[in-house]
Protein backbone atom coordinates (compact mmCIF):
# COMPACT_ATOMS: atom_id res chain seq x y z
CA UNK A 1 0.00 0.00 0.00
CA UNK A 2 1.25 3.54 -0.76
CA UNK A 3 2.10 4.55 2.59
CA UNK A 4 2.64 8.12 0.90
CA UNK A 5 -0.69 8.97 0.38
CA UNK A 6 -1.47 10.85 2.88
CA UNK A 7 -5.05 10.02 3.87
CA UNK A 8 -3.69 6.49 4.41
CA UNK A 9 -1.03 8.16 7.18
CA UNK A 10 -4.28 9.74 8.64
CA UNK A 11 -5.84 6.72 8.70
CA UNK A 12 -3.26 4.57 10.40
CA UNK A 13 -3.06 7.23 12.95
CA UNK A 14 -6.90 7.25 13.50
CA UNK A 15 -6.56 3.63 13.68
CA UNK A 16 -4.76 3.85 16.85
CA UNK A 17 -6.81 5.58 18.50
CA UNK A 18 -10.11 4.15 18.63
CA UNK A 19 -12.63 6.09 21.40
CA UNK A 20 -16.28 4.52 22.06
CA UNK A 21 -19.25 6.87 21.50
CA UNK A 22 -19.32 10.57 22.44
CA UNK A 23 -15.96 9.76 24.14
CA UNK A 24 -14.48 10.57 21.10
CA UNK A 25 -11.83 13.11 22.49
CA UNK A 26 -8.78 12.33 21.07
CA UNK A 27 -10.17 11.77 17.58
CA UNK A 28 -11.62 15.23 17.61
CA UNK A 29 -8.63 16.76 18.50
CA UNK A 30 -6.66 14.69 15.81
CA UNK A 31 -9.56 15.94 13.54
CA UNK A 32 -9.27 19.56 14.56
CA UNK A 33 -5.75 19.91 14.42
CA UNK A 34 -5.43 18.46 10.81
CA UNK A 35 -8.64 20.61 9.87
CA UNK A 36 -6.72 24.00 11.41
CA UNK A 37 -3.45 23.40 9.50
CA UNK A 38 -5.13 23.23 6.05
CA UNK A 39 -6.17 27.26 4.25
CA UNK A 40 -9.27 28.35 6.03
CA UNK A 41 -10.33 30.88 3.70
CA UNK A 42 -13.29 28.86 2.21
CA UNK A 43 -13.84 26.93 5.31
CA UNK A 44 -15.68 27.23 8.89
CA UNK A 45 -15.50 24.49 11.37
CA UNK A 46 -17.53 24.17 14.21
CA UNK A 47 -17.80 21.02 17.32
CA UNK A 48 -21.04 19.54 18.39
CA UNK A 49 -20.13 17.26 21.44
CA UNK A 50 -17.41 14.75 20.40
CA UNK A 51 -18.49 15.66 16.68
CA UNK A 52 -17.14 18.08 14.07
CA UNK A 53 -19.27 20.22 11.42
CA UNK A 54 -17.04 21.95 8.93
CA UNK A 55 -18.48 23.80 5.98
CA UNK A 56 -16.67 24.87 2.94
CA UNK A 57 -18.43 27.77 0.70
CA UNK A 58 -19.22 27.28 -2.51
CA UNK A 59 -18.48 30.22 -5.55
CA UNK A 60 -22.16 30.79 -6.08
CA UNK A 61 -24.04 28.37 -3.90
CA UNK A 62 -27.63 26.97 -4.91
CA UNK A 63 -27.98 24.48 -2.41
CA UNK A 64 -25.72 22.83 -0.01
CA UNK A 65 -24.36 18.90 -0.25
CA UNK A 66 -23.91 17.07 2.84
CA UNK A 67 -21.54 14.47 3.59
CA UNK A 68 -21.15 12.08 6.91
CA UNK A 69 -18.47 10.27 8.31
CA UNK A 70 -18.97 8.26 11.27
CA UNK A 71 -15.89 8.66 14.08
CA UNK A 72 -16.35 6.08 17.10
CA UNK A 73 -14.84 2.36 17.57
CA UNK A 74 -15.73 -0.47 18.80
CA UNK A 75 -15.03 -2.29 22.41
CA UNK A 76 -12.84 -4.97 20.91
CA UNK A 77 -9.38 -5.87 21.34
CA UNK A 78 -7.81 -5.89 18.27
CA UNK A 79 -5.81 -9.33 16.61
CA UNK A 80 -4.88 -7.73 13.53
CA UNK A 81 -1.41 -7.48 14.76
CA UNK A 82 -0.58 -4.58 12.22
CA UNK A 83 2.37 -1.92 13.02
CA UNK A 84 -0.62 0.74 13.47
CA UNK A 85 -2.59 -1.29 15.60
CA UNK A 86 -5.17 0.27 18.56
CA UNK A 87 -3.17 2.08 21.28
CA UNK A 88 -6.25 1.57 23.40
CA UNK A 89 -6.08 -1.90 24.51
CA UNK A 90 -9.65 -2.79 24.77
CA UNK A 91 -10.84 -0.26 21.84
CA UNK A 92 -10.71 -0.99 17.89
CA UNK A 93 -11.78 1.34 14.68
CA UNK A 94 -13.32 -2.21 13.24
CA UNK A 95 -16.16 -0.77 11.99
CA UNK A 96 -14.26 1.09 9.16
CA UNK A 97 -14.78 4.32 10.59
CA UNK A 98 -11.48 5.44 10.29
CA UNK A 99 -11.81 4.27 7.04
CA UNK A 100 -15.12 7.02 6.50
CA UNK A 101 -13.14 9.58 8.49
CA UNK A 102 -10.08 9.58 6.36
CA UNK A 103 -12.21 9.78 3.68
CA UNK A 104 -14.11 12.77 4.52
CA UNK A 105 -10.82 14.32 4.82
CA UNK A 106 -9.59 13.60 1.27
CA UNK A 107 -12.86 15.51 0.11
CA UNK A 108 -12.13 18.71 2.54
CA UNK A 109 -8.35 18.82 1.74
CA UNK A 110 -9.73 18.79 -2.08
CA UNK A 111 -12.45 21.01 -2.15
CA UNK A 112 -10.48 24.07 -0.18
CA UNK A 113 -8.07 24.01 -2.73
CA UNK A 114 -10.49 23.56 -6.24
CA UNK A 115 -13.74 25.01 -4.96
CA UNK A 116 -17.09 24.66 -6.76
CA UNK A 117 -20.29 26.08 -7.00
CA UNK A 118 -22.75 24.81 -4.09
CA UNK A 119 -21.72 24.96 -0.16
CA UNK A 120 -20.33 21.31 1.02
CA UNK A 121 -20.88 20.52 4.61
CA UNK A 122 -18.79 17.55 5.89
CA UNK A 123 -20.32 15.94 9.03
CA UNK A 124 -18.15 13.91 11.74
CA UNK A 125 -20.67 12.25 13.73
CA UNK A 126 -19.85 10.68 17.20
CA UNK A 127 -21.29 7.35 18.75
CA UNK A 128 -22.82 5.35 15.57
CA UNK A 129 -22.15 2.09 17.41
CA UNK A 130 -24.46 3.35 20.12
CA UNK A 131 -25.93 5.31 21.92
CA UNK A 132 -26.60 7.13 18.67
CA UNK A 133 -25.18 10.52 17.53
CA UNK A 134 -27.02 11.30 14.42
CA UNK A 135 -30.31 11.70 15.52
CA UNK A 136 -29.35 14.54 18.45
CA UNK A 137 -26.90 15.88 15.89
CA UNK A 138 -29.95 16.62 13.47
CA UNK A 139 -32.17 18.29 16.45
CA UNK A 140 -28.87 20.71 17.11
CA UNK A 141 -28.98 24.53 16.73
CA UNK A 142 -25.79 24.08 14.22
CA UNK A 143 -27.41 21.52 11.95
CA UNK A 144 -31.07 23.73 12.25
CA UNK A 145 -27.91 26.58 10.70
CA UNK A 146 -26.30 24.31 8.45
CA UNK A 147 -28.65 21.65 6.81
CA UNK A 148 -27.61 20.15 4.03
CA UNK A 149 -30.35 19.84 1.00
CA UNK A 150 -29.07 16.82 -0.05
CA UNK A 151 -26.89 14.22 1.88
CA UNK A 152 -24.74 10.91 1.18
CA UNK A 153 -22.56 8.44 3.24
CA UNK A 154 -20.52 5.19 3.11
CA UNK A 155 -20.01 2.48 4.53
CA UNK A 156 -16.77 -0.53 4.24
CA UNK A 157 -18.17 -3.54 2.91
CA UNK A 158 -15.15 -6.66 3.94
CA UNK A 159 -17.01 -8.53 1.12
CA UNK A 160 -16.55 -6.42 -1.89
CA UNK A 161 -13.19 -6.07 -3.76
CA UNK A 162 -11.53 -2.19 -3.76
CA UNK A 163 -13.31 -0.86 -6.99
CA UNK A 164 -16.83 -1.63 -6.24
CA UNK A 165 -19.21 0.01 -4.25
CA UNK A 166 -22.78 -1.39 -3.75
CA UNK A 167 -26.31 -0.09 -2.79
CA UNK A 168 -29.93 -0.14 -4.15
CA UNK A 169 -32.86 2.65 -4.02
CA UNK A 170 -35.11 2.70 -0.95
CA UNK A 171 -34.17 0.20 2.27
CA UNK A 172 -30.46 -0.28 2.21
CA UNK A 173 -29.73 -0.99 6.68
CA UNK A 174 -32.54 -1.91 8.66
CA UNK A 175 -34.50 -0.83 11.48
CA UNK A 176 -32.64 -1.73 15.00
CA UNK A 177 -32.93 -1.71 18.40
CA UNK A 178 -30.77 -2.70 21.35
CA UNK A 179 -32.18 -5.56 23.75
CA UNK A 180 -31.20 -5.24 27.75
CA UNK A 181 -32.96 -8.09 29.66
CA UNK A 182 -31.94 -8.12 33.78
CA UNK A 183 -33.38 -11.55 35.79
CA UNK A 184 -33.34 -11.57 39.36
CA UNK A 185 -34.19 -14.21 41.23
CA UNK A 186 -33.04 -15.79 44.22
CA UNK A 187 -29.02 -17.58 44.68
CA UNK A 188 -27.98 -19.54 47.05
CA UNK A 189 -25.48 -23.15 47.28
CA UNK A 190 -25.05 -25.16 44.45
CA UNK A 191 -25.90 -28.12 46.35
CA UNK A 192 -29.19 -26.74 47.25
CA UNK A 193 -30.74 -25.75 43.69
CA UNK A 194 -34.44 -26.68 45.37
CA UNK A 195 -34.24 -23.51 47.45
CA UNK A 196 -32.95 -20.89 45.00
CA UNK A 197 -34.36 -19.97 41.30
CA UNK A 198 -31.24 -20.13 39.42
CA UNK A 199 -30.89 -17.11 36.69
CA UNK A 200 -28.04 -18.83 34.56
CA UNK A 201 -30.62 -21.93 33.84
CA UNK A 202 -33.20 -19.21 33.39
CA UNK A 203 -31.02 -16.69 31.12
CA UNK A 204 -30.17 -20.26 28.70
CA UNK A 205 -33.92 -20.95 28.69
CA UNK A 206 -35.03 -16.94 27.71
CA UNK A 207 -32.27 -17.04 25.08
CA UNK A 208 -33.23 -20.46 23.62
CA UNK A 209 -37.38 -18.71 23.59
CA UNK A 210 -36.48 -15.62 22.02
CA UNK A 211 -35.12 -17.66 18.97
CA UNK A 212 -38.76 -18.91 18.53
CA UNK A 213 -39.64 -15.24 17.74
CA UNK A 214 -37.80 -14.95 14.69
CA UNK A 215 -38.82 -18.84 13.03
CA UNK A 216 -42.39 -18.44 14.33
CA UNK A 217 -43.77 -15.42 14.56
CA UNK A 218 -42.13 -13.31 11.94
CA UNK A 219 -43.47 -14.23 8.34
CA UNK A 220 -40.54 -15.74 6.53
CA UNK A 221 -40.40 -13.51 3.86
CA UNK A 222 -40.25 -10.12 6.05
CA UNK A 223 -36.89 -10.62 7.99
CA UNK A 224 -35.60 -10.59 11.17
CA UNK A 225 -33.11 -10.94 13.71
CA UNK A 226 -32.54 -11.35 17.26
CA UNK A 227 -29.10 -11.43 18.48
CA UNK A 228 -27.60 -12.11 22.49
CA UNK A 229 -24.56 -10.95 21.65
CA UNK A 230 -23.31 -10.77 25.78
CA UNK A 231 -24.48 -13.26 28.40
CA UNK A 232 -23.56 -12.05 31.96
CA UNK A 233 -24.52 -13.42 35.59
CA UNK A 234 -23.31 -15.15 38.51
CA UNK A 235 -20.25 -14.85 40.68
CA UNK A 236 -18.47 -17.99 41.30
CA UNK A 237 -19.06 -21.78 40.04
CA UNK A 238 -20.53 -22.99 43.24
CA UNK A 239 -23.34 -20.23 44.15
CA UNK A 240 -26.13 -20.14 42.17
CA UNK A 241 -27.00 -17.24 40.01
CA UNK A 242 -29.17 -14.27 42.19
CA UNK A 243 -28.50 -12.53 38.68
CA UNK A 244 -28.61 -12.65 34.99
CA UNK A 245 -28.41 -9.83 32.42
CA UNK A 246 -28.84 -10.10 28.18
CA UNK A 247 -27.40 -8.04 26.42
CA UNK A 248 -28.47 -7.76 22.19
CA UNK A 249 -29.99 -6.11 19.57
CA UNK A 250 -33.01 -6.70 17.07
CA UNK A 251 -33.18 -5.75 13.77
CA UNK A 252 -36.35 -5.76 11.48
CA UNK A 253 -36.52 -5.21 7.69
CA UNK A 254 -40.29 -2.77 8.63
CA UNK A 255 -41.11 -0.71 11.57
CA UNK A 256 -44.00 -3.01 11.97
CA UNK A 257 -42.38 -6.09 12.40
CA UNK A 258 -39.97 -4.29 15.50
CA UNK A 259 -43.46 -3.88 17.32
CA UNK A 260 -44.29 -7.62 16.36
CA UNK A 261 -40.75 -8.61 17.51
CA UNK A 262 -41.17 -6.48 20.83
CA UNK A 263 -44.44 -7.21 21.92
CA UNK A 264 -43.20 -11.04 21.93
CA UNK A 265 -40.21 -10.52 23.94
CA UNK A 266 -42.39 -8.63 26.13
CA UNK A 267 -44.84 -11.97 26.18
CA UNK A 268 -42.32 -14.35 26.97
CA UNK A 269 -40.31 -12.55 29.51
CA UNK A 270 -43.73 -12.03 31.35
CA UNK A 271 -43.91 -16.35 30.96
CA UNK A 272 -40.40 -16.58 32.33
CA UNK A 273 -41.07 -14.27 35.21
CA UNK A 274 -44.29 -16.17 36.37
CA UNK A 275 -42.69 -19.88 35.30
CA UNK A 276 -39.63 -19.42 36.94
CA UNK A 277 -41.45 -17.13 40.18
CA UNK A 278 -38.12 -14.28 39.33
CA UNK A 279 -38.36 -10.64 38.26
CA UNK A 280 -37.14 -9.79 35.06
CA UNK A 281 -37.04 -5.93 33.50
CA UNK A 282 -36.35 -4.80 29.85
CA UNK A 283 -34.62 -1.76 28.33
CA UNK A 284 -34.47 -1.19 24.39
CA UNK A 285 -31.71 1.19 24.76
CA UNK A 286 -31.12 3.16 21.84
CA UNK A 287 -33.21 2.44 18.31
CA UNK A 288 -32.26 3.11 14.86
CA UNK A 289 -34.28 4.49 11.84
CA UNK A 290 -33.76 1.98 8.78
CA UNK A 291 -31.48 3.77 6.70
CA UNK A 292 -34.21 4.39 3.29
CA UNK A 293 -31.87 5.84 0.09
CA UNK A 294 -34.00 8.08 -2.11
CA UNK A 295 -35.13 6.93 -5.65
CA UNK A 296 -33.74 9.97 -7.62
CA UNK A 297 -30.79 10.81 -5.96
CA UNK A 298 -29.76 7.28 -6.12
CA UNK A 299 -30.60 6.44 -8.92
CA UNK A 300 -28.74 9.04 -10.56
CA UNK A 301 -25.27 8.69 -8.40
CA UNK A 302 -25.35 4.74 -9.98
CA UNK A 303 -25.68 5.66 -13.86
CA UNK A 304 -22.95 8.28 -12.74
CA UNK A 305 -20.80 5.93 -11.53
CA UNK A 306 -21.23 3.56 -13.79
CA UNK A 307 -20.89 5.96 -16.72
CA UNK A 308 -18.25 7.95 -15.53
CA UNK A 309 -15.66 6.18 -13.64
CA UNK A 310 -14.34 2.63 -13.35
CA UNK A 311 -15.74 1.84 -10.37
CA UNK A 312 -18.05 -1.62 -10.61
CA UNK A 313 -21.69 -0.65 -9.44
CA UNK A 314 -23.62 -3.37 -7.74
CA UNK A 315 -27.46 -3.16 -6.94
CA UNK A 316 -27.27 -5.39 -3.81
CA UNK A 317 -29.92 -6.95 -1.42
CA UNK A 318 -30.82 -4.67 1.89
CA UNK A 319 -28.57 -5.54 5.30
CA UNK A 320 -29.72 -6.11 8.85
CA UNK A 321 -26.87 -4.13 9.61
CA UNK A 322 -28.45 -0.77 11.11
CA UNK A 323 -27.03 2.91 10.78
CA UNK A 324 -28.03 6.15 12.74
CA UNK A 325 -27.50 7.79 9.61
CA UNK A 326 -30.84 6.74 8.52
CA UNK A 327 -31.97 9.76 10.85
CA UNK A 328 -30.92 11.78 8.33
CA UNK A 329 -31.87 10.23 5.19
CA UNK A 330 -35.72 10.72 7.05
CA UNK A 331 -34.75 13.95 6.77
CA UNK A 332 -32.85 14.84 3.99
CA UNK A 333 -32.94 13.35 0.60
CA UNK A 334 -29.92 11.45 0.15
CA UNK A 335 -28.12 7.65 0.40
CA UNK A 336 -25.56 5.54 1.24
CA UNK A 337 -23.40 2.97 -0.35
CA UNK A 338 -21.21 0.21 0.35
CA UNK A 339 -17.59 0.52 -0.35
CA UNK A 340 -15.84 -2.65 -1.68
CA UNK A 341 -12.42 -3.09 0.61
CA UNK A 342 -12.04 -6.92 0.63
CA UNK A 343 -11.26 -7.86 4.01
CA UNK A 344 -10.83 -11.54 4.95
CA UNK A 345 -12.95 -10.81 8.18
CA UNK A 346 -16.01 -8.95 8.42
CA UNK A 347 -17.07 -5.71 10.35
CA UNK A 348 -16.69 -5.77 13.77
CA UNK A 349 -14.26 -9.06 14.08
CA UNK A 350 -11.11 -8.18 15.49
CA UNK A 351 -9.03 -8.91 12.72
CA UNK A 352 -11.12 -7.12 10.01
CA UNK A 353 -8.19 -5.31 7.93
CA UNK A 354 -9.65 -3.35 4.95
CA UNK A 355 -7.57 -2.60 1.72
CA UNK A 356 -6.38 0.94 2.30
CA UNK A 357 -6.58 1.03 -1.60
CA UNK A 358 -10.14 1.60 -1.50
CA UNK A 359 -9.66 5.09 0.77
CA UNK A 360 -8.10 6.69 -2.70
CA UNK A 361 -10.92 5.01 -4.43
CA UNK A 362 -13.58 6.68 -2.56
CA UNK A 363 -12.36 10.11 -2.34
CA UNK A 364 -12.21 10.25 -6.46
CA UNK A 365 -15.56 9.00 -6.85
CA UNK A 366 -17.07 11.03 -4.68
CA UNK A 367 -15.03 13.94 -5.48
CA UNK A 368 -16.15 13.65 -9.19
CA UNK A 369 -19.77 12.96 -7.92
CA UNK A 370 -19.57 16.15 -6.03
CA UNK A 371 -17.93 18.22 -8.96
CA UNK A 372 -21.04 17.09 -11.12
CA UNK A 373 -23.68 18.02 -8.66
CA UNK A 374 -22.20 20.81 -7.14
C1 LIG B 1 -22.89 -0.67 10.36
C2 LIG B 1 -23.03 -1.26 11.71
O1 LIG B 1 -22.42 -2.29 11.97
N1 LIG B 1 -23.81 -0.63 12.58
C3 LIG B 1 -24.11 -1.15 13.88
C4 LIG B 1 -25.09 -0.22 14.58
C5 LIG B 1 -25.41 -0.67 15.99
C6 LIG B 1 -26.63 -0.04 16.57
C7 LIG B 1 -26.93 -0.48 17.99
N2 LIG B 1 -25.82 -0.41 18.89
C8 LIG B 1 -27.51 -1.90 17.99
O2 LIG B 1 -26.77 -2.85 18.26
O3 LIG B 1 -28.71 -2.06 17.76
C9 LIG B 1 -24.71 -2.54 13.77
O4 LIG B 1 -24.49 -3.35 14.69
O5 LIG B 1 -25.40 -2.86 12.78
Amino acid sequence: MDTNNPFVALRRELHKIPELGFREFKTQQFLLDYLYSLPQDSMEIKTWKTGILVKISGRNPSKMIGYRADIDGLPIIEETGLPFKSVHSEQMHACGHDFHMSIALGLIAKFIEERINDDLLFIFQPAEEGPGGAEPMLKSEIMKEWKPDMILALHIAPEYPVGTIALREGLLFANTSELFIDLKGKGGHAAYPHNTNDMVVVACTLVSQLQSIISRNIDPLDSAVVTIGKITGGTVQNIIAEKARLEGTIRTLSPESMKKVKSRIQALVKGIEVGYECEASIDYGSMYHQVYNETALTKEFMEFARSNTDINVVECREAMTGEDFGYMLEEIPGFMFWLGVDSEYGLHHARLNPNEAAIEKAIELIAAYLRYKG
